[in-house]
């Protein structure tokens, strides 16, 4: 049996479609079932369904086999994984934004993000000393009310940075989410990973050559 940790949210539905289109039967209620443990013994899977931060804790403690996970999540924290592929799907990227016009406070210069170690080893390697303040969402909030000047955050389409009156200073990283494996899981089951790197490589390849 392999165990997949999948992403809820708005992974989920494109990462349920990438693997039908693989060739996997998945059941029809899968998307609107609200457990957390679906059994496909017909594939000889499981699919657990965590909080997509959570995803890389499953599968760095061996509980899950594979897992479903955005680049920024492993980029935020060192975790004990391969990574195998990039599913080219939720894609976004990672930016420095704030106010326009608006620059770093000279004194104490103060960053909200979700990500802070992606933030604090940015703004390091820029040579800035800022003050990380760590939210859980709704980052854009951070600026407009002065808690922060700047923001490392998800940016996809702009439009929650252009209805808050925030812009784009930096573009950090593009992010899409990947395929990532528990290193023990690879060695005593890789027959059937590779033979899912295998179905799920053709599909985004294909999907490329469309597009
Ligand atoms: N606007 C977006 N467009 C595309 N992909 C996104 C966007 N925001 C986040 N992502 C990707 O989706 C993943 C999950 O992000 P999301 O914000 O849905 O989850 P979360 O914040 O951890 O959970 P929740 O929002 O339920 O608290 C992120 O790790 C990132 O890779
Ligand atoms: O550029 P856009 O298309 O506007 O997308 C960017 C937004 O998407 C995410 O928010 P989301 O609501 O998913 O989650 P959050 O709770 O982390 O803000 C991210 O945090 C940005 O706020």
């Amino acid at each position: 049996m392999l165990t997949i940790a999948m992403p809820k949210g708005r992974i989920f539905e494109e990462a349920l479609e990438l693997l039908r289109k693989a060739g996997y039967a998945l059941p029809p209620e899968f998307a609107e079932s609200r457990k957390l443990m679906i059994d496909v013994p017909e594939e000889g899977m499981r699919f657990i369904l965590a909080k997509p931060m959570d995803v890389v804790t499953y599968v760095e403690h061996g509980v899950a086999d594979l897992g479903i996970a955005g680049k920024d999540v492993l980029l935020e924290e060192e975790r004990d994984v391969y990574e195998l592929l990039d599913l080219h799907i939720s894609k976004c990227h990672l930016a420095v934004a704030g106010l326009p016009n608006s620059r770093l406070n000279d004194i104490a210069p103060r960053v909200a993000t979700k990500y802070p170690n992606i933030a604090s080893s940015y703004f390091r390697e820029q040579g800035e000393q800022v003050e990380i303040i760590p939210l859980n969402g709704s980052i854009e909030l951070a600026p407009l009310i002065g808690l922060a000047d700047r923001i490392v955050d998800i940016v996809s389409t702009g439009r929650t940075l252009k209805e808050n009156g925030l812009v784009e200073f930096e573009k950090i990283s593009d992010v899409t989410s990947r395929l990532i494996v528990n290193p023990v899981s690879y060695r005593m089951k890789d027959d059937k990973i590779d033979e899912m790197v295998e179905r799920l490589s053709a599909v985004i390849t294909n999907e490329e050559d469309e597009s």
